[in-house]
This record gives C-alpha cells, structure tokens and sequence, in this order.
C-alpha cells in the first residue's frame, strides 16, 4: 500500500470504528452510559501526559484545541453550536508550525494564539462583542438575510481552504501528524453536520483524542524502530526481526566502500546524502527483501522464504543501481562534479544449527572477502 494512503489509514480506521460504536451506545449497560461523558476528560488528559512525556508541543496543543471544540459550546451554554471554524483555522494553523518540544514560551505562545481566536469566537457568539453588519465574520450577529449569506460563503471559504491546505501538507510530508490533523478535522466537520446527540457528540469527541493518544503511541514505536537519517527499520527492529525469521532465510551486509575517505573529503552532511541514497536503493527492494540500517555505513538485507534463491542476483541488481546513482558534490576548492559511490555486499544462509546472529557473523565475513576482493562485488557463504 503506498505510504500516503498508509498513515490516513489509522486515524480514519479509529474515526470509523468511534462512529460504527456509536449508532450502538444506547444499547451498553447504565454504568457504562454514566461513565461515557469522562472519556473525553480522560482521553485528554493522558494524550497531553504522553505528549508532555514524548515533548512533542504541537500535539499537546491540538489536544487542546479539540478540547476546546468540546469545551467552549457548553461553557457558553450554546449546545450543538460548535466553534467548526475557529477550531479548523487552528489545526490547520498548527500544522503550518514547526515542532519546537512541550511547556516552553513557544508552546506557551500558541495556546495563547489559539485562546484569543477562540474567546474572539465566544465573544461573537454571546453577543459581548458586536460587529457591523457589513462585518460578517466568525458568527458575527447576522442581521440581514445578505449579512448570514456573506458569513456562510465567508466560513465555508475558510474551512475549504484550510482542507486544501492540509490535503497539499499531507500529500507533501506523508507523516502522522499530518494525517491525525486531517482526521481530525473530519471528525470536527462530521460532529458538526450529523444530526446527533450529546452523546454521540461525546463519542466522536473521544475518537479525536484517542486518535492523538495513538499517534503519539505510534511516534513513540517510530523513536524506537525507526532510523532517523535513513528512515529505514533500525538495528533493534533488526534483532526483533531475527526473533522470527522462517527456517528458510538469508542475510547481506551491505558496506560503503571507502566512505570514511569520502567523509573527510567531501564532509559529513554529503556522507548522510550518501546513506540516504543507499538506504533509498535498498527501500526500493522491499518485495524480496527487507532492509535495516545496522550502524555506521553499515545495512542490513534479509530475504525469507521463496525469495533467497533469487538473493544473489538482487544483490547484484543492488550494487549495480546504487553504483550508477550520481551524486553531486563540491570538492574542497569548491569546484562542483559528479560521482558515484560502491558498495560491498557480504551474504549467507543458515547451517545447520546456525541462530540468526551466526548468519550474520558469517555474512560479515563474506563482507570482509567482497573488501579483500577489491570491494564493489557480492560474495555469498551459503
Ligand atoms: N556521514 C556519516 N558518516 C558516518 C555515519 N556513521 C558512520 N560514519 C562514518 O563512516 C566511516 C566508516 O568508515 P570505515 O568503516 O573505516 O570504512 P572505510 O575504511 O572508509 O571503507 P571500507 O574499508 O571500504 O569499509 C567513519 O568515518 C564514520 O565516521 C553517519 O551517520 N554519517
């Protein structure tokens, strides 16, 4: 399944099941029924407990926001008028901003941004501030047929905008934080034109905070499994791997050639170019085989199944395309030029009685004879 559609997946599965549960609530026992309408107090306040814990600032904001959302109608008494614009304009705005951690004067200075939007909204709403007519803006008191029109042209316009401008933030990062953002923005439209209950209200409202909490426990799984430079399965996602392999499996090693050479000649940011390219080449042999970053200039390919027989020439299809991948460099007279990096790649299967971190040692060593060789070749030890 291609990336996009992989991280809308959970946010709109968790939106879709909250919605499913909820035609169903009436049907649950009474003790759970008194329960329901703390699930979003609850929900909130462990999602900005991990958020504060995993000091990600923008999540703990947009749990505020979405409480905000829930919170703010029923402090006003106005139920079922919810804050949809104000609430929109916010998470979009939000996800325009940079992640900069939790509890310091930026996190500070957006809640404050977002409290004045919506106490502006409260204000509008109540009546403690009135605009002109001719002023119709975030439930401004619509006095004429033409104002309300003007005022309903004005919010759908904002919020159409601000979809279009989360769908080209998704499209373009292709991270969770951007499909939760969506999700729940959504969910706010849906609360906001279903014709439903408090309850039901109470439901959808703790679908958005389960899906924050679970971002936050996907974020987390990515920290651990996830190798920030590459992007690619890090070594502890290596070792779990190697918990469960079939019987029939094999392991290459894949090193740069002479990259400590290439470090000290054309610097460090253009060795990380270097290993995101190689680790790019590897991600795209994700059918046959899957590839970890093991450490260093050092990665990982292991094949299952039906698909070791094919190992050695996919390893070799591997060193020929990284091999012609141009890369452009600045050489240290600043003169600009082009060229290519090689990789050696050691591989081997299991014999018998060999545990997975034996295949590897052996593969190691069928690495150590590719460099002996001259480097730029594949040796297997089966
Ligand atoms: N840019 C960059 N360099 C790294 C990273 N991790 C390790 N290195 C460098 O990778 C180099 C490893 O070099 P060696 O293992 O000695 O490899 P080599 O001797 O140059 O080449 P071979 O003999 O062909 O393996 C060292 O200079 C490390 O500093 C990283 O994340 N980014």
């Amino acid at each position: 399944m291609p990336q996009h559609l992989r991280v809308l997946l959970s946010p709109f599965f968790i939106l879709l099941l909250f919605v499913i549960g909820s035609v169903y609530v009436s049907t649950l026992p009474e003790i759970w029924l008194a329960v329901l309408p703390w699930a979003p107090y609850f929900l909130s306040i462990t999602a900005l407990f991990m958020a504060w814990h995993f000091n990600k600032g923008r999540v703990f904001v947009a749990v505020l926001i979405v409480m905000a959302a829930l919170w703010v109608p029923s402090y006003l008494k106005q139920d079922h008028n919810l804050p949809l614009v104000p609430t929109v304009l916010a998470l979009t705005w939000l996800s325009l901003m940079r992640e900069r951690g939790c509890l310091n004067r930026f996190t500070f200075n957006r809640i404050f941004l977002f409290a004045v939007l919506f106490a502006w909204w409260g204000a509008l709403q109540t009546g403690w501030v009135k605009l002109p007519t001719t002023v119709p803006l975030m439930g401004g008191e619509a006095l004429d047929g033409r104002t309300e029109f003007i005022e309903s042209v004005l919010s759908l316009g904002l919020i159409g905008l601000s979809i279009t401008l989360l769908l080209a933030l998704w499209w373009r990062r292709v991270d969770h934080f951007s499909a939760c953002i969506l999700g729940t923005v959504v969910g706010i439209i849906l609360i906001n034109v279903l014709p439903i209950t408090r309850l039901h209200e109470t439901i959808l409202f703790s679908a958005l905070l389960f899906l924050w909490v679970w971002q936050l426990l996907l974020e987390s799984r990515h920290m651990a499994y996830r190798d920030e430079l590459t992007g690619l399965p890090s070594r502890r996602a290596l070792n779990d791997a190697m918990a469960a392999l079939p019987s029939n499996y094999a392991i290459a090693m894949v090193d740069v050639d002479h990259f400590k050479q290439f470090n000290d000649t054309y610097g460090h940011d253009m060795g990380d170019v270097v290993l995101q390219m190689v680790a790019k080449t590897l991600e795209r042999y994700r059918g046959p085989a899957q590839a970890f970053r093991y450490g260093g200039e050092e990665f990982t390919l292991v094949f299952r199944g039906k698909h070791v027989e094919g190992a050695p020439d996919q390893l070799n299809w591997v060193r020929e395309e990284i091999e012609e991948v141009p890369i452009d460099v600045t050489t240290a007279r600043g003169q600009e030029k082009v060229i290519n990096v090689t990789v050696s790649i050691g591989w081997a299967v299991p014999e018998a009685g060999d545990d997975p971190s034996q295949v590897i040692k052996r593969a190691d060593e069928a690495l150590y004879k590719a460099k002996k060789k001259g480097r730029n070749c594949v040796v297997g030890r089966a």
